[in-house]
């Protein structure tokens, strides 16, 4: 039973597909809260007020997936759940709409003195000349970060005849072309712009993007509009600003520090606010909150999760596609650890034939999970692979090549060690499952499941006698049996297979056997 920590509101519609789901029990508490056993918690979905820091992760160390009912990952540390192995998902477009209506209603009332005017006749006051504003139409809009919700201002822009000049590092020509909008530097942005709008995420490069020196470029009369994360505009400098009359106005649904408690922005009249409302509809929360149970549950039934942070994104059809290979290369993972009981310095992977037309960068990561399972306490999986793999020295290369040996697909894993490596290959045949075709040099053919003793031998008469009867004595069931050898006299290996693991009084009467060179029991 999957235990599911809801630790902010999250919209109840929305969690039906977790409430739904018979493996899963739904907790809905604070962090904080004494009754949550945070120790049990399998997955955490969280909005924005749960910070979901390392020092929290440390109580939960079951935690699997952290899905936030959002956009902003801000309030999560990322590098820390990935290094702990643990899936961080969002809620990218669910709210999309939402912000991009909130932010333009934002505009409208701070052009038009709305808030102000409200409270003046709620006041029973009737200024008609206190509040006279100015129009969108005509302005210039200068719109930093021009991603879903950018995207979708521009377009609302447009119709409202604003001119649109967009500053955003990855914008491409065709997108600005297909959007009707101007791309532009930062500089001209802060230059020709009569409104200004953020839609960037908080980031080391963009927290202080538009700071003193940036205000200073801008036009006398600017208004300014933060409705993505506090802190992209520099909060003090836009308060210098203000005050000073360079700034018209601005209208902030976000600050650095949620709620600002006594702010100077709030002081002036010209600033209006809200409470990060942006995302705060039915639709957007029911969205957001629909997105991320399905996620939890999809991860949950073994199914590929499709918006994670720290994973790459996989359809349904390339899931299938990569499937068997997904599970041929923890395999080949697995038994190359239990081969090489060592320290290794580098694991080389080779991918041919029709398998290198999937994202071989996943198997990669699959296959060093594999390699980690039962080797080191700390849980890897694709997250945290390749920085587990860094973390212990061990260099990882990845190629490509055309020879695939005569099948269809092939993936080779050599771990080199100091004074020796050992190589592993392994197809996927269709209908009839995976394979492993090459061990250490020799050809061989065996389906990697379940018990198995690999013993590499000298090629003599009675070798393979001397093996079957102690295993017979044991009353041991051999269920499988493939050899393989270079040539006659030299080398040989073989792969047997049993219905249970062998234990260790036959193990130890095998390994002292005559002719017997290396001996490893393999557990898939
Ligand atoms: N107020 C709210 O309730 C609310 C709701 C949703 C999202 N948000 C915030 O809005 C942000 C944007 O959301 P989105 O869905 O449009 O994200 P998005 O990822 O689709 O767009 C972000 C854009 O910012 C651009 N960008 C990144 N770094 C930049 C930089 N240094 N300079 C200029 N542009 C840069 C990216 O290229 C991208 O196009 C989110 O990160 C979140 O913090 C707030
Ligand atoms: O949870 C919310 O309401 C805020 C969400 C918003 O900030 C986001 O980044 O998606």
């Amino acid at each position: 039973m999957y235990r599911v920590l809801v630790a902010d509101a999250i919209n109840a519609e929305g969690l039906q597909p977790l409430l739904d789901y018979a493996d899963a029990q739904v907790i809905e508490k604070k962090v904080t809260d004494t009754e949550v056993n945070l120790k049990e918690i399998d997955a955490i979905l969280v909005r924005s007020a749960t910070k979901v820091t390392e020092e929290l992760l440390e109580k939960m160390p079951q935690l699997k997936i952290i899905a936030r009912a959002g956009v902003g990952v801000d309030n999560i540390d990322v590098n820390a759940a990935t290094k702990r192995g643990i899936i961080v998902v969002n809620a990218p477009d669910g709210n999309t709409i939402s912000t991009a209506e909130h932010t333009f209603a934002m505009m409208a009332s701070l052009l038009r003195n709305i808030p102000q005017a409200h409270a003046s006749v709620k006041n029973l006051e009737w200024k008609r000349n206190a509040f006279v504003g100015n129009e969108l139409h005509g302005k210039a809009l200068g719109i930093v970060g021009l991603g879903r919700i950018g995207a979708e201002i521009a377009k609302r822009a447009k119709v409202f005849g604003m001119t649109v000049l967009v500053f955003d590092p990855f914008l491409t020509k065709e997108r600005a072309t297909s959007l009707n909008v101007q791309s532009c530097t930062l500089d001209e942005v802060l230059e020709q712009a009569d409104i200004i709008t953020v839609h960037t995420p908080l980031t080391k490069e963009t927290k202080g993007l538009i700071n003193e020196t940036a205000m200073k470029k801008t036009k006398k009369g600017v208004y300014f509009l933060n409705c993505a994360r506090g802190g992209i505009i520099d909060e003090q400098a836009l308060a210098v600003y203000i005050g000073n009359g360079h700034v018209a106005g601005a209208a902030l649904d976000v600050f650095e520090e949620e709620p600002p408690g006594e702010h100077p922005l709030l002081k002036f009249d010209n600033v209006i606010v809200t409470p990060h409302l942006g995302a705060s509809t039915k639709e957007a929360q029911l969205n957001v909150a629909t997105q991320v149970a399905k996620e939890v549950r999809t991860y949950f039934e073994d199914r590929p999760v499709t918006n994670s942070i720290n994973l790459p994104a996989m359809s349904k059809d390339i899931y299938e596609k990569i499937r068997p290979f997904h599970h041929l290369s923890k395999q080949l993972g697995s038994i190359l650890s239990q081969c090489v009981k060592e320290g290794i310095d580098e694991l080389s992977i080779n991918y041919s034939g029709s398998v290198t037309e999937l994202e071989t960068s996943y198997l990669t990561k699959a296959l060093i999970s594999g390699f980690f399972k039962n080797r080191i306490d700390v849980h890897v999986n694709e997250v945290n692979a390749l920085l587990t793999a860094k973390e212990r020295g061990i260099t990882v290369g990845e190629k490509i090549s055309t020879n695939s040996f005569g099948y269809a697909n092939c993936i080779t894993v050599t771990a080199k060690v100091e004074n020796r490596q050992f190589s592993l290959r392994g197809t996927y045949i269709d209908h009839y499952g995976p394979r492993i075709v090459h061990m250490n040099d020799f050809n061989i053919d065996f389906h990697p499941e379940g018990n198995l003793l690999y013993i590499q031998h000298m090629d003599r008469p009675g070798v393979i006698g001397r093996v079957g009867k102690i295993l017979g004595d044991h009353a041991i069931n051999i269920a499988t049996m493939q050899v393989g050898r270079k040539e006659i006299g030299g080398e040989a290996i073989m792969v047997l297979s049993f219905d249970k693991p062998l234990d260790s009084t036959a193990l130890q009467l095998l390994s002292e056997l005559d002719d017997i060179v290396l001996m490893n029991q393999i557990t898939l």
